[in-house]
C-alpha cells in the first residue's frame, strides 16, 4: 500500500485528489494537512469535503513533520500556495518522504533551494506546473515549433478563475521558459508582463505574458506566434480539474520508479520526453 498524505486537503485540488486516492486499491490516505491552526483541526477530512467519514483527521501544518513521521507517509502531495509548499518540501525532504507538487508561483530562489532540498534528502519528486496530459503535449509542441518560428513575435496569454492567487500561471511561466530556452534568450531579460502606457515599440526579443482572471475558468493557455501577414495560435483549454487530478494519480503510480535526489516532471511520468 502506498501511504499518501496531502497538504491543502480541503482545497479545490486537494479535495479532488483525496476523492480519487481513496478509490485506488493500492493507495491509502494517511494524513490530511491544512493551514497552520486550521479551524478544521481534528475533523474528519471526508466529512469536511462532503464524502462522509473516512477515518482521517485533519491536522494543521504546524504539525507537518510530526504527522509525516507518525503516519509513516510514503508520498506527500502538495497543492497549496508557494510559501506553504516551499516549507512542506523542505520538511518532507528532510524526513525522507517522496513528493508530488503541483503548487505554482515559486520564486527563482525558492526553485533553486527546492532542487537542493530534494538532492540533499535524496527523495523522489515529481514537480510540475501542470499535471494534465494535454498541457504536457502542448509544452512538447512549443519546444518543436519555437525554433522553426524563431523570427516571429511570441506572446503568451493565460486565463483562470477569479480565486487564483498567482499570476502569470505556473503553466504560462513553464511555456515561457521553454520558449526562451529554445531561442537562447535569458528569461529575465525578455519577459514582458502585460503593457501599459507609452511602452515604445515591441522589441524583437521580448516575449509577452498576459493574465486574465474571471468566473470559473479552469485554465486556458495560448501561445501566439505572430508574423507579418500570418499567425499561429497554439491553445490548450482545461474543461475540468479532473485532468490535473488524473495526472496526479499517474504521478503516484510512477513515483516509485523516479530517480532519487532529482526532480522529475510530467513529461517523465508520461514518457514523452
Ligand atoms: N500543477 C497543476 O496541474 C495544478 C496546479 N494548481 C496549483 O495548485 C495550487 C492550489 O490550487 P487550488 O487547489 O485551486 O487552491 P485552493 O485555494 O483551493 O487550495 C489550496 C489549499 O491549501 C491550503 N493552504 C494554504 N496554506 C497552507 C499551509 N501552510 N499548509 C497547508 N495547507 C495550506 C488552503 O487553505 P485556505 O483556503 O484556508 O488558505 C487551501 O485549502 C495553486 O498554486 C495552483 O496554481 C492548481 C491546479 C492544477
Ligand atoms: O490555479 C489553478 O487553477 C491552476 N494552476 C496551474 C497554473 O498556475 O498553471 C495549472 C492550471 O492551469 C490550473
Amino acid at each position: 500500500m502506498l501511504k499518501v498524505a496531502i497538504t491543502g486537503a480541503t482545497g479545490r485540488m486537494g479535495s479532488g485528489i483525496i476523492k480519487k486516492v481513496i478509490e485506488q486499491d493500492n493507495m491509502d490516505l494517511v494524513a490530511a494537512i491544512e493551514v497552520p491552526n486550521t479551524p478544521f483541526q481534528s475533523k474528519d477530512i471526508g466529512e469536511v469535503i462532503g464524502i462522509g467519514k473516512i477515518g482521517v483527521a485533519i491536522v494543521g501544518a504546524e504539525k507537518l513533520e510530526e504527522i509525516l513521521k507518525l503516519s509513516d507517509t510514503d508520498v506527500l502531495i502538495d497543492f497549496t500556495i508557494a510559501d506553504a509548499a516551499y516549507g512542506a518540501i523542505e520538511i518532507a525532504s528532510k524526513v525522507g518522504v517522496n513528493l508530488i507538487v503541483g503548487t505554482t508561483g515559486f520564486s527563482d530562489e525558492q526553485n533553486k533551494n527546492i532542487k537542493n532540498f530534494i538532492k540533499e534528502g535524496n527523495v523522489k519528486a515529481v514537480i510540475s506546473s501542470n499535471m494534465s496530459i494535454g498541457v504536457n503535449v502542448f509544452f512538447k509542441i512549443l519546444k518543436d515549433l519555437t525554433p522553426i518560428l524563431n523570427d516571429f513575435d511570441i506572446e503568451i496569454i493565460e486565463a483562470h478563475h477569479n480565486q487564483k492567487k498567482d499570476a502569470p500561471s505556473g503553466t504560462a511561466m513553464t511555456a515561457f521558459e521553454i520558449i526562451a530556452k529554445e531561442l537562447d534568450r535569458v528569461p529575465a531579460d525578455v519577459a514582458r508582463y502585460s503593457r501599459q502606457g507609452i511602452v515604445g515599440k515591441r522589441t524583437k526579443e521580448e516575449i509577452g505574458l498576459h493574465a486574465i482572471r474571471g468566473g470559473d475558468i479552469v485554465g486556458d493557455h495560448t501561445v501566439l506566434y505572430i508574423g507579418d501577414g500570418e499567425r499561429i495560435e497554439i491553445s490548450h483549454k482545461a474543461h475540468s480539474r479532473e485532468v490535473f487530478i488524473a495526472g496526479v494519480i499517474r504521478a503516484l503510480k510512477y513515483i516509485e520508479n523516479a530517480e532519487p535526489g532529482k526532480i522529475s516532471d510530467m513529461a517523465d511520468v508520461l514518457g514523452i520526453n
